[in-house]
């Protein structure tokens, strides 16, 4: 299987080669050149399969260049009991008949990263020897609150690789920003950027396409790689839990093998969402992917109107991971619904970026209109669900999956649709604590990890142990830096 650019179809990479670039040098994303298909008996085989077994028949089928046993330790190294603690890795858990949450936070870091970041680095350190690499990668994420840290986690003190995370100053979670701060590790390092996320996407960018800084990093024995979901190595693990979730829906009677399902995702950078596009475009039977947005709703206007306009006020919410009005992935999907056709993603991208605005073709419009359906929820919106999810099932949800429940609830009234939906549970409450403990009628009693124990104590709820573990932790970063100094960052942590 080869990989291509978004925005030139002539570069040709194999699997390894397009992991440890991360991004193509043109600035498009890496996309394999074809899809493979998934049938029935594919789906029976995986059914009774622990989840690293279905993560390699799923991974092996687009990294062609790696083998299934080598796939099978990776799976088994990022998703055992030392990484999860929850013997399914990514548990569909029923909330009512026909409504379901697949949890995808029970990893190292309780976010839905670890699906993919506990797999990536073993990836790319298969890469660098697939590929003979001798200089050392040098991992640049941008994060909205989940991403660095799971990126942090996965790749500290791995040989061969250092990685450097930027998030929004004031733009994180109190528990988020202690869960990067305080990671160890000899390679790591991570800075607040005096803006936004979108400001720290758009400066991880800039100095992958900075040919000045890459040929410095060179002579200095670094290139560089992306952790986030720019990257296909990071893609593809999330395409495994939307085939895995439903194999169980099946195994569990909650679903006839063939029928079809929902997924609602909770999305910002659009990576989530794609992971489904691509597991209904391989076969699985999906009838609609409903993508939701909080009050950054960038998404939700495209999916209904195809123009795609970021020239927006910018709003700080109660889900910040999802606080993104430039959605990177959207690019893979586009490239795919054009059929495969480069110069009209160029020419959306360039628009983006002098204009910050584009309007998709009819043909595009149509195809989206048929996967895809968008809504968005309020900051009120975000806290009744949470409330009410906690006063009618008992079932303690953090706001980002509360902004799909919403959504799903929303499109059920618009479509009357009621097909089986899977709402996609992204974080653990314990990340987001204050808002929690507000929106079910407590009083946060500080804004810090002491949050932990008043959520535990009024909800019974267990604190995943590597939070409480926080309040142990000490402090090892505190540097910020201005959006436009990011180069100079990435220069004196590589020196
Ligand atoms: N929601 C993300 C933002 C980055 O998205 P990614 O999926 O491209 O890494 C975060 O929490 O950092």
């Amino acid at each position: 299987m080869k990989y291509y650019s978004t925005r030139d179809k002539n570069v040709s990479l194999s699997a390894a080669e397009a992991v440890k670039m991360g991004l193509s040098r043109d600035g498009g994303l890496l996309t394999p050149t074809r899809i493979p298909q998934i049938d029935r008996a594919f789906l029976e085989r995986l059914i009774p399969m622990e989840y690293a077994q279905r993560a390699a028949k799923v991974m092996v089928l687009y990294l062609t260049d790696y083998s299934e046993e080598e796939l099978l330790t990776f799976g088994r190294n990022a998703y055992g009991p030392a990484q999860f603690d929850d013997p399914i890795a990514a548990p569909v858990r029923k909330v009512e008949d026909g409504l379901y949450c697949l949890e995808l936070w029970h990893g190292p870091t309780s976010a839905f990263k670890d699906m993919a970041l506990q797999m990536l680095p073993q990836l790319l350190s298969a890469a660098l020897r697939k590929t003979g690499e001798k200089r050392t990668a040098c991992i640049l994420a941008a994060t909205s609150g989940d991403t660095g840290k799971a990126a942090m986690a996965g790749f500290a003190d791995v040989p061969q690789t250092c990685i450097q995370v930027y998030y929004p100053k004031d733009g994180v979670s109190p528990v988020q920003e202690r869960q990067m701060v305080t990671q160890e590790g000899e390679n790591v390092d991570v800075r607040a950027v005096i803006g936004n996320f979108d400001d720290a996407q758009a400066g991880v960018k800039r100095i992958f396409s900075d040919e000045a800084v890459r040929a410095e990093l060179d002579k200095r024995g670094y290139f560089l790689s992306s952790a986030n979901s720019i990257n296909w190595g990071r893609i593809l693990p999330q395409v495994v839990y939307y085939i895995s979730a439903y194999c169980d829906l099946v195994r569990d009677g909650a679903l006839t093998m063939g029928d079809k399902v929902n997924f609602c995702v909770p999305t910002g950078n659009f990576g989530d969402i794609l992971a489904a596009y691509y597991a209904k475009r391989m076969g699985l039977p999906v009838n609609r992917l409903i993508c939701a947005s909080n009050s950054n709703n960038v998404l939700t206007d495209f999916l209904r109107t195809g123009i795609y306009d970021r020239n927006r006020p910018f709003h700080t919410t109660i889900s910040p991971s999802m606080d993104i009005l430039i959605s990177s992935n959207l690019e893979r999907l586009l490239f795919d619904l054009s059929g495969e056709n480069d110069a009209e993603i160029r020419m959306y991208m360039d628009a983006l970026g002098s204009a910050g605005r584009y309007q998709v073709s009819d043909n595009i419009k149509a195809k989206l209109d048929d996967a895809f359906w968008g809504g968005c929820c309020s900051e009120e919106g975000t806290e009744e669900t949470i409330r009410r999810y906690w006063q009618d099932y008992g079932y303690l949800i953090d706001p980002h999956t509360a902004v799909a429940a919403e959504v799903l609830a929303q499109y059920r009234v618009a479509s009357g649709d009621e097909t089986p939906a899977v709402v996609v549970s992204t974080a653990s409450p314990y990340k987001f604590c204050g808002s929690v403990l507000t929106a079910i009628g407590e009083t946060p009693c500080g804004d810090g990890l002491e949050l932990l124990d008043q959520l535990h104590a009024v909800s019974g709820v267990p604190v995943p142990c590597r939070l409480a573990e926080l309040k142990g932790k000490s402090r090892r970063f505190d540097k910020t830096v201005e959006k436009q100094a990011m180069e100079q960052a990435v220069l004196d942590f590589l020196k």
